[in-house]
């Protein structure tokens, strides 16, 4: 099956590097959400990478161009799918939300389309129960940032066929990621391990166990990881974050109970870098400054 034209539902952190690296990979990438101002930050952001790209050589002038050309927004998600091969869904990780989209774009999709959905916890099987279709739905797990991040992680559902994931692996090589198949299971490989070590990070903050900067700082030059769990957090979003915890505090038991602490954040709008503040404050132009 050939793919040409590629949907990504939801503007937000993720969907906008989904349909940056669709766009560059030469796919007609349209980007479908219910708000016309994530669109045009999404839109602003994607030409942003296009030039911090030229500027690292990554790309040339005409190939940014060609990206850019390839990109198209939408708030209309019953008439865009009607005309996708390939649509990955990227909307805030709620089960009815997801729900919802899904049921929508199954009444409008043509029959050959393939639905993936980059839930980081999510069961494909379930997605694909909201579905007429669930031999074309799997979970295509990308990671934040996506243009810098060279993984996906394909989670097949109960009924999900074998073309299905050979398609999405397609995909995912074409926009130039590296792809593993893992088994369904709460937060499939690597959101069980993030939540986790985030979500410790957070209760040792709490517990005045150390200040967010010495408690990141630790865990990159101690543990060699290339970023802290808290500034991390920051830039995954502390809301999805605690969403995942949620989740598979529900299905994975108590050790997965989301920190007070990251609760009292998101109650209080802290959400992380897209709202200027979450353990770290970044209002002052995009630089990281104290708490
Ligand atoms: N943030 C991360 O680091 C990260 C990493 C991997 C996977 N994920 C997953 O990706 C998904 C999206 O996360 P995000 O961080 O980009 O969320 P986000 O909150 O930044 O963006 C979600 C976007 O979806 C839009 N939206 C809400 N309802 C919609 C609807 N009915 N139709 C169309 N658009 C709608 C919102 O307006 C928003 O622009 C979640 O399932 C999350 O678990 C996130």
């Amino acid at each position: 099956m050939t793919i040409e034209k590629v949907t990504v539902v939801g503007a937000g952190v993720m969907g906008r590097g989904i349909a940056y690296v669709s766009a560059l990979a030469g796919f007609q990438t349209t980007i479908v959400d219910v708000s016309e101002e994530q669109l045009q930050l999404a839109t602003k952001q994607i030409g942003q990478l296009a030039n911090k790209a030229i500027q690292r050589k990554k790309i040339d002038a005409n190939e940014a161009e060609r990206l850019l050309h390839n990109v198209h927004t939408s708030m209309n998600l019953e008439t865009t799918v009607a005309e996708t091969d390939f649509l990955i869904e990227a909307v805030p990780e709620k089960r009815d939300l997801k729900r919802h989209v899904l049921e929508t774009v199954d009444g409008y999709a043509p029959k050959h389309i393939i639905l993936a959905s980059n839930t980081s916890t999510i069961s494909p099987t379930e997605l694909g129960s909201y579905t007429k279709r669930p031999q074309q739905v799997a979970a295509m797990h990308f990671f934040n940032p996506v243009h810098r991040m060279g993984l996906v992680e394909i989670v097949k559902g109960l009924e999900t066929s074998h073309e299905t994931v050979s398609i999405i692996r397609a995909v995912a090589e074409r926009m130039g990621k590296e792809t593993v198949e893992v088994k369904e299971f709460p937060g499939f490989v690597t959101s069980r391990i993030s939540a986790m070590v985030g979500n410790e990070a957070f209760y040792m903050l709490q517990e005045g166990i150390a200040t967010a900067e010495d408690i990141d700082k630790a865990i990159r030059l101690g543990l060699n990881y290339p970023m802290g769990p808290l500034e991390l957090g920051d830039l995954v979003g502390l809301d999805t974050r605690l969403n995942n915890l949620k989740y598979l505090h529900e299905t994975l038991g108590e050790k997965f109970r989301p920190a007070p602490l990251l609760e009292q954040y998101v109650k209080a709008g802290r959400l992380g870098r897209k709202t200027g503040r979450g353990v770290y404050d970044y209002t002052n132009d995009g630089e990281l400054i104290k708490k």
